[in-house]
């Protein structure tokens, strides 16, 4: 149960939205699929589900292209856009619908309902269901299936804190059965809750494939905050560090402490008239990663 991403390339006219991406998603693990708005997510998901065709590259499921899948309803489960479903049927008779295009058991449209706490409403027409109900109608769908592999697109958008809490829930609970789990997200607060892994893109491009706590580890990496009258003399002496000029009399350090940059600034005679430790937030270290791959940015 993965699913593998290989070169995968999208392109609509002058527009890359995928820009020749690779990773792995694998079972047991829920891995949270970030980026700016704009940057590829969706487009990636939609060629992971056969809705797009690839300009070049792949995607696939369990090993296949998603029109190869014999069962692709019972392989795979997603939940794309909650808003795509007739307004004038009820839940249950959506679902009913998608079960018996699919070969899925009727029996199974109930259970799915209460999976996802919509039992009361399952005779309603979608029409009056809310943000949050349509979502889980959404799911109850993507579950359909039972199947091992499932992606959601922006599963918390709309939804209230509750409605968040479940989903956080649901998607460590289908990991722990061993399901493969994506779940994107444009915000780096919701995947760090969430996600055991994390793939980053941006523009497209991959920017990071790693476990949530070694991004969190890298981004929140500590900035040595140094001023000096004597900037060039310093840059010298910190030599073979990562170091950003900040300014003419300011400079940032990675990776490093301030005992340390203190430390070489003196054996380099060099005066420093400030001297701290920034603490970035994740979100603006996720910012600054991605800061790049923005496609629209607001000003003021
Ligand atoms: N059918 C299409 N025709 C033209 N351009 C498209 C089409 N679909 C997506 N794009 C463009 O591809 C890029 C990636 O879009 P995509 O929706 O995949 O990003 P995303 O990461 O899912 O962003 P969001 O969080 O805003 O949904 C954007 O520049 C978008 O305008």
């Amino acid at each position: 149960m993965t699913i593998e991403v290989r070169g995968l390339t999208r392109r609509y006219g002058d527009v890359v939205a995928v820009d020749d991406l690779s990773f792995d998603v694998l079972p047991g693990t829920v891995t949270g699929f970030l980026g700016p708005n704009g940057a590829g997510k969706s487009t990636t998901m939609r060629m992971v589900l056969g809705l797009d065709r690839p300009t070049a590259g792949s995607a696939r499921v369990n090993g296949r292209a998603f029109a190869e899948l014999r069962a692709p309803l019972r392989e795979v489960g997603a939940l794309l856009d909650p808003g795509a479903v007739h307004p004038g049927r009820t839940g249950r008779a959506h679902l009913r619908v998608a079960a018996r295009t699919n070969g899925i058991p009727t029996a199974r449209v109930d259970e799915v309902l209460a999976q996802v706490g919509l039992e009361r409403a399952a005779r309603r027409r979608i029409k009056g269901y809310s943000l949050g109900m349509k979502q889980r109608l959404g799911i109850a769908g993507a579950l359909l299936g039972d199947p091992g592999v499932l992606l959601f697109d922006e599963p918390i958008n709309g939804l209230d804190l509750d409605g968040v809490r479940w989903i956080r829930g649901l998607l460590r609970s289908l990991a722990d059965e061993g399901r493969t789990v994506l779940v994107s997200s444009h915000l780096m607060s919701e995947v760090q809750q969430t996600a055991d892994r994390v793939v980053v893109i941006g523009r497209g491009r991959l920017i990071a494939d790693t476990t949530t706590g070694e991004l969190m580890r890298g981004l929140g990496a500590r900035v040595v905050r140094v001023r000096t009258p004597e900037a060039d003399a310093l840059l010298e002496a910190l030599r073979g560090h990562r170091v950003a000029r900040a300014g003419v009399d300011e400079l940032h350090v990675s990776e490093s402490s301030s005992a340390e940059v203190g430390a070489l600034a003196h054996a380099a005679g060099v005066p420093l008239h400030h001297l701290s430790e920034l603490e970035q937030s994740l979100e603006e270290a996720y910012l600054a990663l991605t800061g790049d791959a923005v496609e629209f940015a607001g000003h003021g």
